[in-house]
């Protein structure tokens, strides 16, 4: 289904982990420092900016996503239709802040990239392959907007 050079990354133990939202590599957005593009995504699902705050602070990624995974607090209304820019904005400035990350980007010439995350066909590629692969796709976009910048 994938060719057979495709770029897989999931797991902060695998290949390519820094590749990963959650891989420790922060990014200076809308006048703050986040730990990782997870905490700054998960953060802007939210209207509530002491909520926010609180998802900046979490001591780790994957506790930065069980926060923003509440619905006990209403999603920003018009979340669907702004989390793939907000997802762009994030990816872009990890890349542009870390350099060696830009290159291990470049490094992967034309190569497809893929999130393989088996529970997420959205940002993934999800259980069976037939996912959407937004976050690769958006690799894939900075890679070329990289390239272009030489
Ligand atoms: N490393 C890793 N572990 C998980 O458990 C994941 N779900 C992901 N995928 C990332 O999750 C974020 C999407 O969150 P929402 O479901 O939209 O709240 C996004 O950063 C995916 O790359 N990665």
């Amino acid at each position: 289904m994938f060719p057979t050079d495709t770029v897989f990354f999931y797991a902060q133990t695998d290949a390519f982990s820094e590749f990963s939202n959650f891989a420790p590599y922060g990014v200076a957005l809308d006048d703050a420092w986040w730990p990782t593009v997870e905490h700054y995504f998960q953060a802007q699902k939210f209207e509530d900016s002491r909520y926010r705050e609180r998802i900046r602070r979490a001591h780790r990624p994957k506790d930065a996503k069980a926060l923003g995974m509440t619905r006990s607090l209403p999603l920003r209304a018009d979340w669907e239709s702004v989390k793939d820019g907000i997802m762009y904005r994030a990816v872009k400035t990890k890349f542009r802040t870390h350099v060696r990350l830009a290159q291990l980007l470049l490094s992967t010439g034309d190569r497809l990239i893929v999130e393989n995350a088996p529970m997420d066909a959205y940002w993934g590629c999800g259980p069976d392959g037939s996912g959407q692969n937004r976050l690769g796709q958006i690799l894939m976009r900075v890679r070329g907007e990289l390239r272009a910048d030489g």
